[in-house]
């Protein structure tokens, strides 16, 4: 892999629920030539329908591979989940390629972290599935916040986990919406992201937002570990529920805030929000203005 510069050319990890949806809110960028966009898959066969996309699909199947060493991008964004964020996402930045993680979980993972953040190509962490958090990293950076919590809620059927017991897993299947929500994890997002890898990104995201104002990689690795145990993490399945809910609260010297998102799901990933994929592109257009040279 080696950085472009000037052209406006995005390398996609992972062609799925969040990366397709990201590649039809490019459509405006693609279809008038300002961007050029190619997506890694595992297997093509498995992508026929996914060729009227605007992207160039490429079969690689980790950095390992040698096609990758032959790829361009002026950016590297990642929608595969948290294994591939883990080999990929250090790769690009080792080649000074700014990189856009989705799967923020990789964040919990100390060696990931600081392979992320060593550079030379910058890391850019997606708000993905919440938000407000321009608003808790300034009152972070500024020491003034002392506690900060979210409550995810979801449908049951995309909390199901394959380290659950016949019982649990029968539990959270038969949940009705008369029980009302039932609470299936309280803790931090250090023990959440093992427990939930494709659930909780979120909460890791929130921790990396709040870590406070750190000088250089090693105050902000020192910072998120510190993040990661602070938290309040709460997970509820919740029958009731259709769209993917957040509630997030934050108290401090700062103030009191609070933000509730009420995301309509992924179209194509019902555990997924919708939120996710207008986020991740929200943070590309971000990453693409900085480069641009005109
Ligand atoms: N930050 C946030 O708010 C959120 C983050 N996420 C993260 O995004 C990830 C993707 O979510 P979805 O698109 O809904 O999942 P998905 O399962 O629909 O798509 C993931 C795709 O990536 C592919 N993939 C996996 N490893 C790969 C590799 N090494 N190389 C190429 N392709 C690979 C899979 O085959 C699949 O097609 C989740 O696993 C989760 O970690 C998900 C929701 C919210
Ligand atoms: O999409 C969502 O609502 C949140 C999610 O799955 C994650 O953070 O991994």
């Amino acid at each position: 892999m080696r950085p472009v510069g000037e052209v406006q050319s995005v390398l996609m990890i992972g062609f799925g629920a969040i990366g397709r949806h990201v590649a039809r809110l490019l459509r405006p960028e693609i279809s008038t030539g300002r961007l050029t966009l190619t997506a890694l898959v595992r297997d093509l066969g498995k992508h026929t329908e996914h060729h009227g996309l605007g992207a160039e699909l490429v079969q690689v199947d980790s950095p390992e591979d040698s096609r990758w060493s032959g790829l361009t991008a002026d950016v590297v964004v990642e929608c595969a989940g948290g294994p591939a964020a883990k080999s990929f996402g250090p790769a690009a930045v080792a080649a000074g390629i700014p990189f856009v993680l989705t799967s923020v979980g990789a964040l919990a993972d100390q060696s990931t972290r600081r392979a992320l953040l060593a550079g030379p190509g910058d890391l850019h962490v997606t708000n993905g599935a919440i938000g407000g958090l321009d608003v808790l990293e300034a009152a972070a950076q500024a020491q003034a916040l002392n506690e900060v919590s979210i409550t995810t809620a979801k449908a049951p059927r995309g909390l199901v986990q394959p380290w659950m017991n016949a019982e649990e897993i029968r539990r959270l299947n038969q949940l009705t919406p008369a029980a009302g929500p039932l609470t299936i994890f309280t803790g931090t997002p250090a023990e959440a992201i093992v427990k939930f890898p494709a659930n909780v990104n979120i909460t890791v995201a929130l921790a990396w937002a709040t870590r406070g104002l750190g000088f250089g990689a090693v105050a902000d690795d020192e910072l998120m570990e510190a993040a990661l145990h602070r938290t309040g993490v709460e997970i509820r399945a919740d029958p009731r529920q259709e769209d993917s809910h957040h509630e997030i609260t934050a108290t401090g010297p700062a103030g009191e805030f609070a933000f509730s998102i009420s995301s309509t799901p992924s179209p194509e990933n019902p555990a997924t929000s919708g939120l996710t994929a207008l986020s991740v592109a929200r943070t590309l257009r971000t990453c693409m203005a900085g480069l641009r040279r005109d």
